[in-house]
């Protein structure tokens, strides 16, 4: 058993999917399966669009599943029509928010400082700030993967930040709904890259025991492997977040306590 157990986290980003009835059923899916076993080995956080968190929140209620949001402003209230705050999250019954994310980094422009902003405020509000990471299929063409990563690390961090206050997730773009994953000793090299960063910007004791996610066309067939590579903390799940019985076969996919 290693020295650090860090606790696998699995994590549903359903974005922009789901309307009530379906959001409904979908966590009422997941909080039955958790009730239905005693314990469980990982920790599962739901990420549903913004209208139905409410929803979401009321139907696992109790089960120990968690509830984030899919981005958050930077600031705390005021004249930003359309956005939403941490603290308004955190009102809501979230205990996460996903920050960071690629297509927020695409469609929004947000920039290495934007997402850092995002985060500091999610942790003024009391939420576990989910930092994604990840490079471009043409940056990785070009070779230029841990660069990209460890650029966007130093750049999205927050100061402060520690193991209980964020979670990296490291998502290689082109491997976002495409069915496409990268090699297992990929993974490790940049998910090993990535504690080695914390370490150098936060701490060693930061880098130890912060959770590393990987993202990125994680299916109930490939997750066992994904999982138990050593410094694979957990994922980042799109697709098959939204299919309650490939969500659960995720997590159970996880190793064991005792597992290295
Ligand atoms: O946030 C989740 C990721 O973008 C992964 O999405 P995917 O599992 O559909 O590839």
């Amino acid at each position: 058993m290693s020295m650090i157990a860090r606790r696998p986290l699995i994590a549903g980003n359903w974005k922009m999917n789901g309307l009530k009835a379906e959001a409904r059923a979908l966590a009422e899916a997941m909080a039955a399966r958790f009730n239905s076993v005693g314990s469980v080995g990982f920790d599962m956080l739901l990420c549903p669009p913004f209208p139905v968190i409410g929803t979401v929140v009321g139907a696992v209620a109790g089960t120990g599943i968690a509830v984030g949001g899919q981005d958050c402003h930077a600031k705390v209230s005021g004249a930003h029509t359309g956005d939403v705050s941490a603290a308004m999250l955190a009102d809501q019954g979230c205990q996460f928010v996903i920050v960071g994310h690629s297509e927020r980094r695409a469609d929004h422009g947000e920039s290495d400082a934007q997402v850092r902003a995002k985060a500091e405020a999610a942790l003024a509000a009391g939420l576990v700030a989910v930092i994604c990471v990840g490079e471009t299929e043409a940056q990785r063409d070009a070779g230029q993967t841990l660069r990209v990563v460890e650029t966007q690390l130093e750049g999205s961090l927050p100061a402060g930040a520690t193991a209980q206050t964020v979670v990296i997730a490291y998502e290689p773009v082109w491997a976002i709904g495409t069915g496409r994953t990268p090699t297992l000793n990929d993974v490790a090299q940049v998910h090993g890259a990535i504690r080695a960063k914390v370490a150098r910007v936060l701490s060693a004791e930061a880098a130890a025991e912060m959770r590393v996610l990987y993202g990125g066309s994680v299916k109930p067939d490939n997750a066992r492997a994904l999982l138990g590579l050593a410094d694979v903390d957990g994922a980042l799940v799109g697709g098959a977040s939204l299919k309650a019985e490939d969500f659960w076969a995720i997590g159970c996919a996880t190793p064991g306590p005792d597992a290295d």
